[in-house]
């Protein structure tokens, strides 16, 4: 297997996602590229200058910042209602057998957004996540990224679209550089810019000093860092991303969260699936809640919420919580 050092093949510039837009590219593609290196490599000298900082006070929350018990959190402002849709899902369903695991959903997400899906166990999320990729065949529906549908043309929307799945399946026999190295290749990158993007990535996620390692070797949190670099290298217009906080200790999360709000304030769009309703109210703007497969609410953070708490609505929609009765053997223990 060729290093990280072998020379990258040469890629027709007007196939890569950081090149010329394709003949096919949507309307909006004449829209200024993302600029997702700028934006990692300004919180990469953050993070690390913050590190540096010997007045750790000066990374403590501002005490105006701090949520009183009870208070909900300002919403993150949405898009405006007429700024382009850059994901639109119609009438999308599955069925896994006799299962409906998603049942004619609808959704629109805006450019500049940060999208949350939520659900209970088995809503169908990662199903849904995983057709909006590319990864799993709708049975019905259709799906539109950057104005491409997704199953008619592959190959142009994947490069709109930067994908953290929910079951991690990398090739881990790789060193950290390697991997990146080669989702940069594959997503048509030339090798200079493979390179200084990797060294961006690897030090806004922390990752410098396990670049070196094998994949195989990391923890989880390190594996789905850099699995959300590899997402990123390519600057894509649109990231999804399911369960990305999943395993993640709470300086890489902050980090990682600073990241993606910059990479959304600069014109990009997140959608992510999280079970975290804290996480969910601080960062994004709209939210899906999805139930049994189903859209059950969808619209901005306060749309959704109204005047309780996301967890709150998310309790009452998903069917309210179930009393913890029966299971006394569980106290009789067993010695
Ligand atoms: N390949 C499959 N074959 C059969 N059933 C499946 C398959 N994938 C998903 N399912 C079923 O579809 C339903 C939705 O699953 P999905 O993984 O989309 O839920 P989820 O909302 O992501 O759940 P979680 O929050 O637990 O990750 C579940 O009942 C699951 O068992």
């Amino acid at each position: 297997m060729p290093s990280p050092e072998a020379p990258a093949p040469e890629t027709p510039a007007a196939d890569t996602p950081a090149a010329a837009p394709a003949a096919d590219a949507p309307a909006d593609a004449d829209a200024p590229a993302l600029d997702v290196p700028a934006v990692v490599a300004e919180v990469a000298v953050v993070a690390v200058a913050a590190e540096r900082a010997e007045d750790t006070d000066a990374r403590k929350p501002a005490p105006a910042a701090k949520k009183k018990k009870g208070a909900r959190r300002p919403a993150a402002i949405a898009p405006a209602s007429d700024a382009p849709v850059v994901l639109q899902i119609s009438a999308l369903s599955k069925q896994f057998g006799e299962m409906r695991a998603v049942d004619n959903i609808e959704l629109a997400v805006r450019t500049g957004s940060f999208f949350g899906i939520v659900g209970p166990n088995g809503a169908g999320k990662t199903t849904t996540l995983s057709m909006v990729t590319g990864l799993l065949r709708p049975d019905s529906g259709s799906i539109q990224v950057n104005g491409i549908d997704v199953w008619a043309n592959p190959a142009a929307a994947k490069r709109a679209i930067g994908v953290l799945p929910d079951r991690l399946r990398l090739f881990d026999r790789l060193t950290g550089a390697q991997l990146l190295y080669y989702s940069g290749i594959l997503r048509g990158l030339d090798n200079a810019s493979v390179r200084e993007r990797s060294a961006d990535l690897a030090a806004a996620f922390g990752l410098e000093d396990a670049l070196n390692r094998l994949v195989a070797d990391y923890s989880a949190g390190m594996t789905k860092k850099i699995a959300l670099a590899c997402a990123m290298i390519h600057s894509p217009r649109l990231l999804v991303l399911d369960e990305p906080f999943e395993a993640v200790d709470p300086v890489s999360a902050a980090n990682l969260t600073e990241i993606l709000q910059k990479y959304v304030a600069a014109g990009g769009t997140v959608v992510l699936s999280s079970h975290g309703m804290d996480l969910i109210e601080r960062v994004c703007d709209s939210v899906a809640i999805i139930v049994h497969g189903e859209v059950l609410a969808s619209g901005t953070l306060d749309e959704v919420r109204g005047k309780a708490t996301l967890e709150e609505r998310f309790v009452e929609l998903a069917g309210g919580r179930k009393a913890a009765e029966g299971m006394e053997w569980l106290h009789s223990f067993s010695d």
